[in-house]
């Protein structure tokens, strides 16, 4: 790794290597194109070209990583120079107030205030401990729901639960309030159609002077939708800020400290004044999306897993079995999930054979810089192949197949615990690395620990009759199952 800074290294100017491409037009037609198009297309470029390769994508290359060690020396080693983020494209520079948030917010000032505020927080582990009631509450409604619908005597479609039970958490967390279901389904719709309307909009994207005029329906659209999330999240930003003034947020029992509670006074570090409500409404959505479709995307694959291998979710239960013992009646308390270690082992199987995002968020290079003996031209955007680190078979054994053992062997990882974090070494990073790591990595874990675990303690899941699980992929906001799980549920029996 050079720094072309150092005046002694002669920089070499040769981008990694790509597939030709007819200027301009080339450059915008991979524009139009979604990161599931493009995976395969790297693959294939990839085996050939090695593990660097360069696309031409709109006016900068954009270089995609498959190497874990070159991930390492650029996120890890050289994390001031990897983590800024690329200009947005014009519909997400709308969608996000020019960039006023955390995951497409530059590398500077406002970026690191906001990433600190939810860290320090909201994500602190005493104030992740302060949401034990709210998770109890989710669960309570999760395993309800899930019941009923198995009741009817047909296969549940268990996507829509978890994918509620998510929303009724994160709403909480970012809100205050036990807000009614009906209210949380509303934010659930309009954030749904954000996220899966987003490829839909990349053509608006090539010349915006010009599809402003040739597709003014489609970009209508995309102000409608702005203005549906507004009307949705703004009175409860405005009820908050109201319950704020008035009564100074009493810490009574029933108070927690919500995520929009700690943006109504934030200040912005340049412009030296408060964020506008639209910048908070941003926010705010940023926390949803993130935090909701990421690990409702996680759990699908990981239940499929289990009822796909019925002897893997047996080996389960019966160690939570183990820990439990006969409190049947009882959930599994967030205590209790540190004394399952197969519990986490089948949880960072499910992220290692099935991470949600199969790339990290697009980083921008703030220098000109060298990595894996090619330039790294400052301003160039570069992404690294998440899935297919996880899935090295020089890394892991046998790679697609879903084996959480590979997790209890300690001196696989020099006798420690997994770092997911890869801050020494990457073996996978299904939550990126470095600087712009996702600042919830523990959050997720916590979530995807209990209502797993606490989903295979209360009920036992088939497949259905007949029915083989599909592990088809398909691109949404992130990598799901394309055919959606369905399953019997039914209530362990007491033995
Ligand atoms: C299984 C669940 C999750 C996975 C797999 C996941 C994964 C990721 C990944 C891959 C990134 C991009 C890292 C990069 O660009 O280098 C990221 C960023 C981020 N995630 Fe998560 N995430 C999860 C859950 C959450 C949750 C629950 C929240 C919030 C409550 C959250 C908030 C964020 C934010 C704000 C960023 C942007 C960080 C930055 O740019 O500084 N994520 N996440």
């Amino acid at each position: 790794f050079i720094n072309l800074n150092s005046p002694s290294k002669k920089p070499p100017k040769t981008l990694p290597p790509g597939p030709s491409t007819f200027p301009i037009i080339g450059n915008l037609i991979w524009l139009t194109k979604s990161f599931f198009e493009i995976e395969p297309i790297l693959r294939t470029l990839s085996s050939k070209l090695g593990p660097m390769v360069t696309l031409h994508i709109g006016p900068h290359p954009s270089i995609f990583v498959f190497d874990r060690t070159l991930a390492h020396q650029a996120l890890v080693q050289n994390g001031s120079i990897f983590s800024d983020r690329p200009k947005a494209l014009p519909t997400n520079e709308f969608m996000t107030c020019h960039q006023r948030n955390i995951s497409s917010g530059t590398y500077g000032p406002t970026w690191r205030l906001l990433r600190r505020n939810l860290m320090s927080e909201i994500l602190h582990p005493s104030r992740i401990k302060s949401y034990s009631h709210a998770r109890k509450w989710v669960l309570d409604i999760l395993l309800n729901n899930l019941m009923k619908k198995s009741k009817t005597g047909e296969p549940v479609e268990v996507l829509s639960h978890f994918r509620h039970a998510m929303f009724c958490l994160l709403v909480l967390m970012c809100f205050g309030d036990k807000l009614s279901q009906q209210q949380i389904e509303e934010i659930e719709v309009v954030t749904r159609k954000i996220l899966l309307s987003s490829d839909q909009f990349n053509i608006l994207n090539v010349c915006p002077s010009v599809t402003k005029v040739l597709f003014r329906h489609q970009w209508r659209k995309l102000f409608q939708l702005r203005k549906d999330r507004e009307n949705v999240l703004l009175p409860l930003i405005r009820a908050r800020r109201k319950a704020k003034d008035e009564s100074k947020n009493k810490e009574t029992d029933d108070y927690v400290l919500a995520y929009v509670d700690t943006l109504l006074d934030l200040e912005l570090p340049l412009e030296k004044r408060k964020f506008d409500e639209e910048e908070i409404v941003t926010l705010t959505s940023e926390f949803l999306n993130a935090g909701t479709d990421t690990t409702t995307t996680a759990l699908q694959w990981i239940m499929a897993n289990l009822v796909k291998y019925p002897k893997i979710q047996n080996k389960l239960w019966l160690e939570i079995k183990s820990v439990m013992g006969d409190n049947d009646d009882e959930e599994i308390k967030e205590d209790d999930l540190q004394k399952i270690p197969y519990l986490k082992a089948v949880i960072l199987e499910g992220l290692r054979r099935h991470p949600p995002g199969h790339f990290v968020l697009p980083h921008r290079t703030t220098e000109d810089t060298v990595l894996g003996g090619f330039w790294v031209p400052k301003n160039g955007t570069i992404n690294f192949m998440v899935a297919d680190m996880g899935w090295d078979p020089k890394v892991w054994e046998d790679p697609m197949a879903f084996n959480p053992e590979r997790f209890l062997k300690t001196d696989d990882f020099n006798g420690e615990v997994f770092d997911l974090t890869g801050s020494r070494e990457i073996k996978m990073m299904p939550f990126g690395v470095g600087r712009r790591i996702c600042p919830a990595l523990g959050l997720a874990l916590l979530h995807l620990e209990y209502f797993v675990g606490n989903m295979i303690w209360k009920y036992e899941w088939k497949a259905m009759d007949g029915d083989s699980i599909s592990l088809e992929e398909k691109q949404e906001f992130t990598v799901v199952m394309k055919t959606p799980l369905k399953a019997q549920i039914s209530a362990r029996k007491k033995i």
